[in-house]
């Protein structure tokens, strides 16, 4: 029986909204077929939008197994390949929806075949070979590309800033260095940090092939299955965790179990309901220094909840100005980010962070962690960041908004090593108890 375009359209839309793994090509492909049936492509993008408000559904369970949809319509994969480049972080291409929609080319038929039109049954069979023809291989994974693809799905670059923000916590601890504790906490961090990205990237499949910024990631493009990423998420996360734990201290081995619950099951779902995610994020993002810190110390200090507090921070200007040019990618993606939805409070609490940083600066001194030199030094850079803020703040472009960026991601490496140049010398009490008393010159 030959079906009208629209009510095959509509059994592939039922199949994959069930699912709510909608790849852009496919969306691209479904637009198309809408534009020929006539389905205005506003209330076919509003249909995919509408059902797309679950987040953590029975699917992502059952994901798993990675298996060919068979609708009425004939198969379609779940998340597929993505052939176009990949969009820079801050890509100034217009990305909306709309123009995206307007640049699907139009599909012409070869010049001299006669043109279907809609009451012309294509036989069944050629139909489905053609569909067959179609139909995405599944990507076969060359073990030569497995640690390009963990490195992707632990978000190495993010992950490698993680580790160094903990080394800086546990260098700025006023204890010995003890290299072999050292190691073992940067690599726990380093692990753990995988798991959280890693798990990440699984539960946010449906809403990352939206996104230009995210759509070549490699669970999206089915590079790997969802169970080969959990299984390296575990091999990560269960060492990760006991590393932490039994060679380093059970007080770190919990903040950095707390930190993979935290970043996966409360970051991560929330960045779907409120934009009260980014300063749950900010949590995140602030425990490592103090994980270091621990590790260093085994106790929770005010100095490790200090570096905290500067991490907590930096966030803000650092993701604020990033979600800034990505708003379009955001809200197809179906994200609630503060740039998105509050522009202004996007744009206030990145200059408000930013001068805050000022202020923990002076603090440093004031908590015995570094020296009274550390707000001197460390005010250029400070001042640089805040002066960036506030015209990301006055014109909220995306110049500006791209510089903020940037600079956030040398900024905080260079406030780090200021703060470990200036770190406040503790002498240990035998040494004291030996030392004769000298006037100390610290400033
Ligand atoms: C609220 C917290 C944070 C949010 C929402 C956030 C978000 C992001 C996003 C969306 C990107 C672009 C990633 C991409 O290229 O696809 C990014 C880049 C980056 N983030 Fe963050 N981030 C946060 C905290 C942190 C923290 C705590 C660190 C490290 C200490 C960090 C380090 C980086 C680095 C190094 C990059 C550049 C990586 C690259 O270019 O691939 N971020 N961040
Ligand atoms: C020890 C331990 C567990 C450390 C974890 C540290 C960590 C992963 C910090 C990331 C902070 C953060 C909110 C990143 C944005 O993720 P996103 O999901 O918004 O980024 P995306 O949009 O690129 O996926």
């Amino acid at each position: 029986m030959y079906k009208t375009p629209c009510s095959r359209l509509t059994g592939v839309w039922k199949c994959l909204l069930r699912d709510g793994l909608l790849g852009v090509s496919v969306q691209q492909r479904l637009i198309a077929n809408a534009s020929r049936s006539h389905m205005s492509v506003r209330s076919l993008i509003q249909l995919c939008r509408k059902h797309q408000t679950e987040w953590i559904t029975f699917q992502h369970f059952c994901f798993l197994k990675r298996q060919y949809v068979k609708s009425s319509s004939g198969l379609c994969q779940r998340a597929g390949p993505k052939q176009e480049p990949v969009a820079s972080v801050l890509d100034d291409r217009d990305d909306s929806v709309v123009s995206q929609v307007q640049q699907i080319p139009a599909l012409k038929p070869e010049p001299g075949t006669a043109v279907p039109s809609c009451d012309q049954a294509e036989p069944e069979a050629a139909r489905a070979a053609r569909l067959e023809a179609r139909q995405w291989k599944e990507l076969k994974v060359e073990y030569s590309d497995l640690p390009g693809i963990y490195a992707r799905l632990s978000k190495i670059k993010l992950t490698a800033l993680v580790v160094t923000t903990a080394a800086a916590g546990f260098a700025m601890a006023p204890v010995p260095f003890d290299p072999v504790t050292f190691l073992m906490a940067s690599v726990g961090t380093c692990l753990s940090s995988c798991t959280a990205n890693s798990i990440n990237q699984y539960f946010e499949v449906p809403f990352d092939s939206n996104m230009n910024r995210t759509k070549n990631r490699p669970l999206v493009r089915g590079q790997i299955s969802p169970l080969h990423a959990v299984s390296f998420a575990l091999a990560c996360g269960i060492p990760g965790v006991t590393l932490l734990t039994l060679g380093v201290n059970p007080l770190t081995g919990f903040l950095g179990a707390l930190n993979i619950f935290l970043y996966t099951c409360c970051y991560t779902p929330l960045k779907r309901l409120s934009i009260a995610n980014t300063w749950v994020g900010a949590v995140v993002g602030a425990i490592p220094p103090v994980m270091g810190w621990t590790a260093a110390t085994g106790s929770l200090d005010p100095g490790a909840l200090l570096l905290g507090a500067f991490l907590f921070s930096w966030q803000f200007p650092h993701f604020n100005a990033l979600s800034w040019n990505l708003r379009e990618d955001y809200s197809r993606g179906g994200y609630r980010m503060m740039s998105v939805t509050h522009p202004s409070l996007c744009k206030r609490v990145a200059l408000r962070h930013s001068v805050g940083l000022i202020g923990l600066s002076a603090l440093g001194p004031v908590l015995d962690v570094t020296t009274w030199t550390f707000p001197l030094v460390s005010l250029p850079i400070n001042l640089y960041i805040s002066y960036l803020a506030f015209r990301f703040y006055h014109n909220g472009d995306r110049q500006n908004a791209r510089k903020l960026f940037f600079c956030s991601l040398w900024h905080l490496p260079m406030l780090l090593l200021l703060a470990l140049t200036c770190k406040k010398r503790h002498v240990p009490q035998d040494e004291a108890a030996v030392a004769p008393s000298t006037p100390s010159l610290a400033l």
